[in-house]
């Protein structure tokens, strides 16, 4: 785990200790948008029509954030047109690396050895995390955008018209809606096991636990009686809880602490969740094995020993919901 500092790499945990224990994510730098005619999009500069073969994606399987952009190249058909890197699970002292390993491809594009001169190849006097996603363009040589919330957002639409997918994970009259239900989620399940795992005091962690089991205990009510957030309306919000609740049971529980309920004692999260995973081509974008090797192998000051546990046996990997 480390940071670029103007351009050079140094190796540094998060620092609590100025924020009193609590982990403060940062924000994404390269908020450019990919659209359909290459004009601007809502963030950036404009120049990055959406064009076959000219985008690459570097992601780690084990990333809640990064697996949402491989979820919707996978379910709007972008898999030949955009490229997939995919870094090693193991995330230590030189950051996410391109050691070859069981699904982890190396850099297919640079050869490199670790995602930072990736960012350095973009930028040469970087400052901040080097985190996945990555959307790379191969016609600029530079990171189009680092923030997987709006990757998606880009994938969603920006190629339609050479796919001829047109599903739309965010269709405009529920909007608003999707943003609110998708704030309250951020805040509190995708980045709130993060606040409760990555807390270095107890109050810090406890404020983090509270609401993320409160938010659970509410999407628990709504998905009872209906099969995704909005009704019968399959949306982007759905697939970011999904790669939240995917992690939750096999290492949110153990290694980041949020042990009040598992997923498996929520009926409805569990028959959602089995509902997602076993929905057409999504299950190949899981890989638990990167997943529980990651968390449990690279934060070292949570889980020194580094080993990973075996379990737990995962119904939704068995039990197919309708
Ligand atoms: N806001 C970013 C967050 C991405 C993120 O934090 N990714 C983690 C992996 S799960 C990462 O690469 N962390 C490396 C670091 O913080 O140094 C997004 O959603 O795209």
């Amino acid at each position: 785990m480390g940071m670029l500092v103007d351009g050079v790499w140094s190796d540094a945990w998060y620092d609590t200790k100025a924020t009193k224990g609590h982990f403060q994510r940062s924000a994404s730098q390269f908020r450019n948008w990919l659209t359909s005619d290459g004009a601007p999009g809502p963030s950036g500069k404009g120049g990055f029509k959406a064009e076959a073969g000219r985008y690459h994606l570097y992601v780690a399987l084990a990333c809640p954030w990064a697996h949402r952009t491989l979820i919707f190249r996978r379910l709007k058909q972008l898999e030949d047109l955009i490229s997939v890197s995919v870094v090693h699970p193991l995330m230590l002292e030189n950051g996410w690396t391109f050691v070859k390993d069981d699904a982890a491809t190396g850099d297919d594009l640079f050869g490199s050895d670790y995602l930072w001169q990736v960012y350095l190849k973009a930028d040469p006097h970087y400052s901040g995390r080097v985190t996945v996603p990555v959307l790379w363009d191969k016609q600029n040589e530079t990171i189009v955008s680092n923030e997987s919330a709006e990757i998606i957002r880009m994938f969603n639409s920006a190629f339609n018209g050479l796919t001829g997918n047109d599903a739309d994970f965010y269709p405009e009259p529920l909007r608003a809606e999707i943003d609110a239900l998708n704030d309250r989620i951020y805040d509190t399940v995708n980045n709130g096991v993060y606040k409760a795992g990555f807390a270095t005091t107890q109050g810090a962690y406890e404020e983090a636990i509270a609401p993320l089991f409160e938010t659970l205990d509410m999407l628990e009510a709504r998905l009872t009686g209906q099969d995704f957030l909005f009704g019968q309306t399959l949306t982007e919000a759905d697939w970011r809880l999904f790669t939240t609740l995917v992690r939750f049971d096999a290492v949110y529980v153990g290694h980041f602490k949020c042990n009040i309920r598992r997923i498996a004692d929520y009926p409805a999260l569990s028959a959602y969740l089995s509902r997602l995973y076993h929905w057409q081509g999504v299950a190949e974008t899981v890989n638990l094995d990167h997943i529980k090797r990651h968390y449990y192998g690279s934060h070292k000051t949570i889980n020194p020993t580094g080993i990973v546990p075996v379990g737990p046996d995962l119904p939704f990997l068995h039990q197919r919901s309708g």
